[in-house]
């Protein structure tokens, strides 16, 4: 049902686009009305066809986010702060990419029912082409910061909505993502989005000089600012330049400077001189480095005879020299990354692969880490895996479960006590968990059931790098990593006000999402290793009967990788030989396997399968007959699930003697 006015929205859309595309009047809102034209005229849209947001699928959303996943662990810093800056007033953060994606978000849980409705949410697609006019879309086909304020979207269902859009290119000018900060709801007026718009560019920028610095971390860095005192942390113009004073990149600013940007006529910094670009000979470059911030430090650009300050910063990472004997000319060494207590905890699974990847790339920087999870997913596993992956293995790794210690004894037990500070205490007093862990680790689980005021109290130690044990007048300085988990959502808590939003920042300098196991594709490999693994314990050789192996593959897992160990713990120590059979299974698992119509179809005889490697034709029917369970026998759909025609279905299930339970 259209509204009064949405009606008078569609007519307005109408009569711009027409009339734009006839003569070109300029206007005070040019931006949108081309959009509006480009949406009738090119894109074929039509303005009074309601769309409902489209949004993607999770393998397309994981294949967008593969694409810009470095990009993507930046570009997260910078929006938690800026969420941070704008929590409370509703706002919701996306960062899209050039496709207008969104691959990241952050809102109000409290509202993601709501928020998914109107598209501002992840996996959202925010082109033009497919949602008309928007802060993003028409950010992507201008390629500037823009407004898009209720009644300037094209789509009369978004005219609720405003949108400030920032764009935001890679370190060598290539349109790379969309920063988009927008509400369900906002004042009438535009301007009161002004300060919004201003943000959303302010943190746009930040993260793409992040990202520039990141990208050139074993560069020289010349940066230039008008603000004499500024200049070493402003990012407002930045090159980046080799050993030889050679230009290698240049950020927006630099290539503004230069008066080019991607696909734009101008004299391209890269390539050049940084001697030739400014009024300065090679021995002035390195007495600026030298200078490290003190005397003359102004320059003057060529071209435009614009005068900055400058500063030079030193490579914050050196290449490796190439080694003896190493690959010819142009070769490229390869980075060392293999990580083989990381590389173990997973199979094949995309999402796991992807966790770990990103796990591989925060190690030794500092960091701390939030693990979020079902409980048994295995967060502890791969905290304790990270630590031992990094310089801090052989240092020590201690593990506190909030949840687990009485609230009475917690902040003892974590900050310590010195000698008779509190009854009961050990007589020579107690060295916290906190600073047990000093060099290495600290696992602190279950850190949403930790008391408010022991939050403040370890906001306290994070920020300030020291403990103050109980009883004591002098703090403890302290070097340490906090990686913290959680099974609940933190947001959630921070809501409700039971947990410090400060303290979240602090915690989260990135968060693993780990997936529950019924979500995982490689189940059959930590079956396997597990099994191994509680094998090994009890110095037997143990196998797994195919059938066995099938009711584990469908089951659904509540308990997570905790449940799988214990589930084989058991199996091995009632089975009657080496090979766990279905019998030796708890009985819901018959059960379960019964329900989804699975059943004695297949093997009838127990077949060991070795632990190590399968043949294709047991993936094959494994992968059938959990397509086929999880669509309850539907054979139509089983077939869509697995990309085949019905035909080619029947075929393999016939080939494998696979009989729907209706024919049984
Ligand atoms: N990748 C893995 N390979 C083998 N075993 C694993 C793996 N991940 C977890 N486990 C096993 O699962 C069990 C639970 O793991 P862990 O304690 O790390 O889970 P958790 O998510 O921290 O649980 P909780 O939230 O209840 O504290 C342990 O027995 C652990 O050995």
């Amino acid at each position: 049902m259209i509204s009064r006015a949405q009606t008078q929205h569609i007519k307005n859309v109408l009569s711009v686009a027409t009339r734009m595309g006839a003569a070109d009047a300029p206007d005070d809102n040019m931006l949108i009305h081309k959009s509006w034209t480009r949406c009738v005229n090119d894109y074929g849209l039509d303005p009074s066809r309601l769309r409902a947001p489209n949004i993607v699928t999770s393998d397309i959303l994981r294949e967008h986010q593969e694409q810009i996943e470095e990009f993507m662990l930046v570009a997260r810093v910078g929006m938690e702060q800026l969420y941070k800056r704008v929590s409370g007033l509703d706002y919701v953060l996306l960062l899209t990419d050039a496709k207008g994606i969104a691959v990241d978000y952050i809102g109000n849980e409290a509202r993601s029912r709501e928020l998914k409705q109107a598209g501002l949410y992840l996996g959202a697609e925010w082109s033009e082409q497919s949602a008309g006019t928007c802060g993003v879309g028409t950010c992507l086909v201008e390629q500037t910061a823009l407004t898009c304020h209720q009644g300037d979207h094209f789509d009369p269902t978004h005219i609720p909505l405003t949108c400030s859009a920032a764009p935001l290119f890679d370190p060598e000018g290539k349109f790379l993502a969309v920063l988009d900060m927008s509400a369900l709801t906002s004042p009438m007026s535009k301007e009161s989005q002004h300060l919004a718009l201003h943000l959303t560019v302010m943190y746009a920028q930040m993260i793409e000089d992040a990202n520039f610095l990141r990208h050139f971390d074993d560069r020289w860095i010349l940066r230039l600012g008008t603000a004499w005192g500024l200049v070493e942390v402003s990012g407002e113009i930045m090159l980046a330049f080799d050993d030889e004073g050679v230009v290698v990149g240049a950020n927006t600013g630099a290539r503004q400077l230069f008066g080019r940007r991607d696909g734009l006529a101008g004299n391209e910094p890269v390539g050049r001189l940084v001697c030739e670009l400014f009024n300065l000979s090679a021995d002035e470059l390195w007495r600026l480095v030298r200078a490290n911030g003190s005397g003359d430090r102004s320059v003057v650009a060529r071209d435009s005879n614009k005068m900055f300050y400058a500063s030079v910063a030193v490579p914050r990472r050196r290449k490796p020299a190439p080694l003896a004997n190493a690959a010819p000319a142009g070769g490229q060494l390869l980075e060392h990354t293999s990580y083989p207590i990381l590389d173990r905890l997973a199979g094949d699974d995309k999402a796991m692969r992807r966790l770990l990847d990103q796990a591989k790339r925060l190690l030794n920087r500092k960091l701390n880490i939030l693990i979020h999870g079902e409980t048994g997913t295995g967060k502890e596993v791969i905290a304790k895996a990270l630590h031992e992956s990094s310089a801090r293995a052989g240092k020590p790794f201690v593990a506190v479960n909030c949840g687990a210690i009485p609230e009475s004894l917690i902040e003892s037990e974590l900050f310590g006590y010195t000698a008779g500070s509190f009854t009961g205490g050990r007589s020579k007093g107690m060295k916290g968990l906190i600073l047990q862990s000093d060099g290495g680790t600290l696992f602190l689980d279950e850190i949403g059931d930790m008391p408010l005021h022991l939050q403040t109290r370890l906001l306290r130690v994070l920020s300030e790098k020291e403990v103050l044990p109980l009883g004591a007048d002098k703090p403890v300085a302290l070097d340490l990593t906090v990686i913290a988990a959680s099974h609940r959502d933190l947001r959630n808590l921070i809501n409700a006000g039971s947990f410090r939003e400060d303290l979240y920042y602090r915690l989260c300098g990135t968060t693993l999402h780990l997936p529950s196991l019924r979500d995982r594709t490689d189940k059959r490999y930590l079956i396997e290793k597990v099994l191994a693994e509680e094998a090994e314990l009890l110095n037997i050789e143990a196998g797994i009967s195919s059938e066995a192996m099938l009711q584990m593959l469908c089951f659904g897992w509540p308990g997570n990788i905790r449940q799988l160990r214990n589930v084989l713990r058991f199996a091995l120590a009632v089975s009657d030989g080496n090979i766990i059979m279905p019998s030796d299974l708890p009985q819901e698992f018959g059960d379960q396997f019964v329900q989804q119509g699975g059943g004695p179809a297949v093997a009838a005889e127990p077949v060991a399968v070795p632990v190590e490697g399968r043949t294709s034709e047991e993936c094959d029917m494994e992968q059938l007959l959990t397509a086929l369970m999880r669509n309850k026998w539907n054979v139509t759909k089983a077939a869509d699930e697995l990309g085949f025609c019905r035909a080619t279905l029947y075929r393999y299930m016939k080939k494998y003697g696979i009989v729907p339970p209706n024919l049984r």
